[in-house]
């Protein structure tokens, strides 16, 4: 099943629009899991079990593996997620962006190496450096466009011949280069104005909204501007603020306590 679909049956089945990013700082951990070999796998696969009922997608981000020297323990938790947990979309969140002879790489690795779902991707390189990706048709591309970081606006919010960098990139996307109907836009939850304005140029296009949580971005304003009328359309992510709301053993239930509010709040408003 494409990422579109199999976003869309799940946003549906599941009634939520959260996703959980997974975000594994050892230094954070539990003092049971601070030892093991695989505490990064294990960290991560009991709060995916906790709580994928509770959400449309997991976000594993790469650096938090990529640091430790555990891109293995990446591969095996994507693969747990497909097997236990198969209508979840796993979005490798990576921020890739390269010529496209070495972007053809990256798109194995997202792919094909740790068999994601949909793949996070800096478009600043324009259009000849996403096609790689373009060519693995199911697969969904989510491509960075207002970031949720203040300094996102040194160069998004420059003038570009009558609109914002992040308009312009909306509007590519949209109109240019989703040529199989995959892809997706990050537009963070700190600056509500800006997904309202990107959903009135983009249609129903799916947004990931990292940025509620610890970075404070307001989940009411969030949703209010950027559900399609059908209330769907939002990949919400949260990632410390579930992950380590909880200190103990008991970590995982804790996560799914936040989670639950997490996703409770956000239906509130829909
Ligand atoms: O604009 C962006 C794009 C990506 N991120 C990523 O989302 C999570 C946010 O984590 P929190 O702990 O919920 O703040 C993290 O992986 C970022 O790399 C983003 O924050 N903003």
């Amino acid at each position: 099943m494409n990422f579109i679909r199999a976003l869309n049956s799940v946003w549906r089945e599941n009634n939520t629009l959260l996703c959980i990013g997974l975000d594994p700082d050892p230094a954070k951990f539990p003092a049971h899991l601070q030892h093991r070999p695989d505490a990064i796998f294990e960290f991560c696969r009991a709060i995916v079990d906790a709580t994928a009922d509770l959400v449309c997608c997991f976000k594993p981000q790469i650096a938090y593996f990529a640091a430790r020297r555990a891109e293995d323990q990446l591969e095996a938790l994507i693969e747990h997620i497909h097997i236990r947990h198969p209508a979840t979309p796993v979005i490798l969140d990576a921020k890739r962006g390269d010529i496209g002879s070495t972007a053809e790489q990256y798109a194995i690795e997202a792919f094909e190496r740790f068999q994601a779902d949909a793949v996070t991707i800096n478009p600043y390189m324009g259009r000849d450096s996403i096609e790689p990706y373009l060519a693995y048709r199911d697969k969904g591309i989510i491509l960075l466009c207002r970031t949720s970081n203040p300094g996102g606006s040194d160069l998004q919010f420059l003038d570009v011949g009558g609109e914002k960098l992040y308009e312009r990139v909306a509007r590519l996307v949209s109109k240019e280069w989703d040529v199989n109907g995959q892809c997706a836009l990050v537009v963070g939850a700190t600056f509500p104005s800006e997904i309202a304005r990107v959903r009135t140029l983009i249609g129903d296009m799916p947004l990931l909204v990292p940025g509620i949580g610890a970075q404070g971005g307001d989940i009411e304003t969030t949703v209010r501007a950027g559900c399609t009328p059908s209330g769907v359309g939002l990949i919400i992510n949260s990632s410390r603020a579930i992950l380590y709301a909880g200190k103990g053993e008991d970590y995982a239930n804790t996560a799914r306590s936040v989670a639950e509010a997490t996703r409770n709040a956000i239906n509130f408003h829909r």
